[in-house]
């Protein structure tokens, strides 16, 4: 399968007072065409920081891209791109939605207006025109009345509706890709499934690309070919879908599984002892070692290296190079 999205080697620096500590680390992910690619870890685990890097949208100051590089369809250089030219990508080519679409979405406006400002910069299409293609994506993402929503303002809308609207609007022109940052989070969860099944569907009609970004391994066994598991910064594991559920290779995985496991069945709740270290409280050796069960001694000192596990199916973890270990 033909990449739409090749993130290599990506390293995030946060600059604090005078000190730099690094936020993202080693970051490799490719995105196929018509795919959907999760990206799943705790809260502080670098997951949107690695989606706005491909938007061009870091705060910088204070966050920094200090090594590696994005490649859109093949061979355009995200990274080396000047502000205008990304300007032109973002919403055309690539779109992005939030977790909380009143934030994204202008108060002040009406549904039409915020619409019709995406189409007046990306394309060269007649008023009319715009109108008909505002009508038809309305349509498209599942509102009713598109007539008279495209008339209201954000807040006569319930969360759902909203959250559709601004995938109307990340849609408008058709991206080749569309990043998801927590897409359903503040949703209830009969309208989180409606929405999950509503990107699903876009994503075959528009021949989408979408790297799904969720605290919640649910949202990536519903959606996702394939994942990559983040903690503090660092890609822990990476395979498809269906190995990562049945064949968990990092203990950090295997807690987030335990903890998704034991809340659906409400008995008692299990969550992974510990938390994500701060930036500046960053372990050397492997970050996951302060929280691990199977932690050793290597472990506090040395970064594992990432390895193939099993057929397309890597894992940063020394309990997955046995010789080495034994060897010191
Ligand atoms: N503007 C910023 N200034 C300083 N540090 C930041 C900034 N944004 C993020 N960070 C730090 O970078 C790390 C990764 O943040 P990021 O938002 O990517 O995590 P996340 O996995 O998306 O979590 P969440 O789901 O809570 O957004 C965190 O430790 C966070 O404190």
């Amino acid at each position: 399968m033909d990449n739409v999205l090749e993130i290599k080697n990506l390293h995030i620096d946060v600059k604090k007072d005078d000190s730099t500590y690094n936020v993202v680390k080693d970051v490799n992910v490719s995105i196929g065409k018509q795919q959907i690619y999760g990206i799943v870890g705790e809260s502080g685990s670098g997951k949107s920081l690695t989606a706005l890097s491909i938007m061009g949208l870091l705060a910088n100051p204070p966050l920094h891209v200090s090594k590696g590089s994005i490649q859109f369809e093949g061979d355009r250089e995200l990274l080396d791109m000047s502000f205008k030219e990304m300007k032109k990508i973002r919403g055309k080519e690539i779109s992005m939605i939030f977790q909380e679409p009143m934030t994204a979405l202008d108060p002040l406006f009406t549904i039409q207006d915020q619409l019709m400002e995406a189409l007046k910069f990306h394309t060269k299409l007649s008023k009319s025109e715009m109108k008909q293609a505002c009508i038809d994506i309305i349509e498209r993402v599942g509102i009713p009345r598109p007539k008279e929503v495209l008339k209201d303002y954000p807040h006569q809308l319930s969360g759902g509706m909203r959250q559709r609207v601004m995938i109307a609007i990340a849609m408008l022109c058709n991206p080749k890709l569309l990043l998801a940052d927590e897409p359903t989070t503040a949703l209830d969860v009969t309208i989180q499934a409606q929405i999950l099944d509503l990107m699903k569907e876009l994503r075959e009609d528009f021949e989408t690309s979408i790297l799904m970004i969720t605290h919640d391994l649910g949202v990536i066994a519903e959606t996702c070919q394939r994942v990559a598991v983040m903690y503090a910064g660092e890609v822990v594991e990476e395979s498809d879908v269906v190995s990562l559920f049945h064949s968990p290779k990092h203990p950090y995985t295997k807690g987030l599984l335990k903890s998704m496991v034991s809340g659906n069945r409400h008995d008692d709740l299990y969550s992974i002892p510990g938390k994500v270290p701060s930036v500046e409280q960053m372990p050397s050796g492997c970050r996951f070692a302060t929280r691990c069960p199977h932690v050793m001694d290597i472990c506090h000192t040395q970064t594992p290296p990432v390895q193939e596990v099993e057929a397309d199916h890597t894992c940063q973890c020394w309990l997955y190079q046995e010789e080495l270990v034994k060897n010191g």
